[in-house]
């Protein structure tokens, strides 16, 4: 429960911020939204009041790109909430013709956000520490061709995220900093990116990025804010760029093996009849075997320090599990996984790549690390390892009283980090 806890989302009337403003409300929070569209932001503020009650949100017209309305906008938060717990950056366009706009929004937009929220936050400053999450994207990890510009961006969101949460780190500002990367989601955003007049001189490439679409099916808002919730709650996640995507593969194998069936249907029609409802039978029966096959709750160890979740979604779902980054569970799991690296990781409390929900995978990023599955072990300054404190995902995270400090975690002295398993 997030009860007591005030959150900032930007861009949230409609889209992915509005996603993560339901689930904020429905774990307790208060949440202060942030939009430029003032007409959508109202009429969500009306919807939100009558489903959450009146107390637990309020919504203020900002645009993030402005230094004098997003500093304004921070202090009538400051004056009506009190203090910020939890700050998410999500405001985004996609506008490769107006590239000037897209870079003021996307990055500086989000730099902008941080620095204020971390400059509210950090204990130096008498905060209560918190977290912060930048919405960034996959085209953060990996180019979107027919988009440079956006794609620029969202690199620019994640490394600026890894290299704050560090520095947050190193100098025990009590914050903890995350980015979210998600892949395709229906929104305005992507409806809004087949105009040429967005697109720009790339619009041909549109296709490219179309046929990504196919390799990266759609995912629901909803899937991406239980994302964003495991950032929100876990206290030993810092530095982490969490991906969030669909992959086609496992339904794309489940059509697959539904149509051979019905195709070997109709070749023995005219050898021996074999009814419908067996067929159908043998299809369930299929099914069944394949999620027995990759369920099983927990985690295996795939490489020293990998954590690979075995537990499938239900069906229609693709492989992956939720399982928490960092967990006392997960480490109990990963511990009872054996295996050195099991042992060292328990003891270091190394953080490795986790496949989550939907196949969400963190690449955790520490200075000299290359973006690939690693895992990083971190040491205090003296050599010794110790472990990043964790917290259940459904143990209660902070105080109710409003406004109280954030439990954060016992930080660090300036860890220094090496990567092992590539
Ligand atoms: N839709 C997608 O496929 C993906 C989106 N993202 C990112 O997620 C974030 C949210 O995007 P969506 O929900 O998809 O888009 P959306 O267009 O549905 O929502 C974005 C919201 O941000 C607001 N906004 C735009 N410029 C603003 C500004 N200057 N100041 C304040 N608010 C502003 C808009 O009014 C809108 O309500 C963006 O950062 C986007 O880059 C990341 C990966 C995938
Ligand atoms: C410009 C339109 C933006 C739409 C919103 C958005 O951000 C969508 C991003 C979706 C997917 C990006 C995919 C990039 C894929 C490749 O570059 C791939 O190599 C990246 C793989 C990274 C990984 O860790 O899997």
């Amino acid at each position: 429960m997030l009860k007591g806890k005030v959150a900032v989302v930007s861009g949230s009337a409609q889209g992915l911020g509005k996603a993560f403003t339901h689930i904020l409300l429905e774990n307790g929070a208060q949440v202060a939204m942030l939009d430029v569209n003032e007409e959508m932001g109202q009429e969500l503020q009306v919807q939100l009041n009558q489903q959450y009650g009146s107390d637990r949100t309020q919504f203020y017209k900002a645009d993030v790109s402005s230094d004098q309305q997003f500093t304004d906008v921070f202090q009538k938060i400051l004056s009506k909430f009190g203090c910020i717990d939890i700050f998410c950056n999500n405001a985004g366009i996609a506008d490769e013709k107006n590239w000037e706009k897209t870079v003021s929004i996307n990055l500086s937009g989000v730099v902008r956000g941080t620095y204020l929220a971390l400059d509210h936050m950090k204990k130096q400053n008498g905060g209560n520490g918190g977290v912060i999450i930048n919405t960034a994207s996959l085209a953060g990890l990996g180019p979107l061709p027919s988009a440079p510009i956006y794609t620029a961006t969202k690199y620019g969101v994640v490394g600026f995220t890894r290299a704050l949460s560090v520095a947050s780190q190193a100098l025990d500002y009590g914050v903890r900093i995350n980015a979210l990367c998600p892949s395709f989601v229906r929104t305005a955003l992507i409806d809004s990116f087949k105009q040429e007049d967005k697109t720009g001189q790339f619009h041909s490439l549109f296709s490219i990025t179309e046929n990504m679409m196919e390799k990266f099916p759609f995912i629901e808002a909803e899937k991406v804010a239980e994302a964003f919730l495991l950032l929100v709650k876990d206290e030993s996640v810092n530095g982490v760029a969490l991906v969030v995507k669909n992959e086609a593969t496992i339904i794309f194998i489940l059509v697959l093996i539904i149509i051979t069936v019905l195709r070997t249907r109709l070749l023995y029609r005219s050898r021996r009849a074999v009814t419908r409802t067996r067929i159908i039978i043998i299809i369930i029966i299929i099914i069944i075997i394949f999620f027995i096959l990759t369920a099983g709750p927990g985690l295996a160890q795939d490489k020293p320090g990998t954590l690979i979740c075995t537990r499938a979604l239900p069906l229609g779902a693709v492989t992956g599990s939720r399982c928490v980054l960092g967990s006392a569970r997960a480490q109990q799991q990963q511990k009872a996984a054996g295996g050195a690296a099991a042992q060292r990781e328990h003891e270091h409390g190394v953080r490795g790549e986790t496949h989550l929900t939907d196949i969400l995978h963190a690449h955790t990023g520490a200075p000299g690390a290359r973006d690939t599955d690693s895992v990083i072990q971190h040491t205090d300054g003296d050599g010794t390892g110790s472990r990043w404190p964790s917290t259940e995902l459904e143990a209660e995270v902070t105080s109710a009283a409003p406004c109280l400090p954030n439990q954060a975690p016992p930080l660090l002295t300036p860890p220094t980090f090496t990567v092992i398993g590539q």
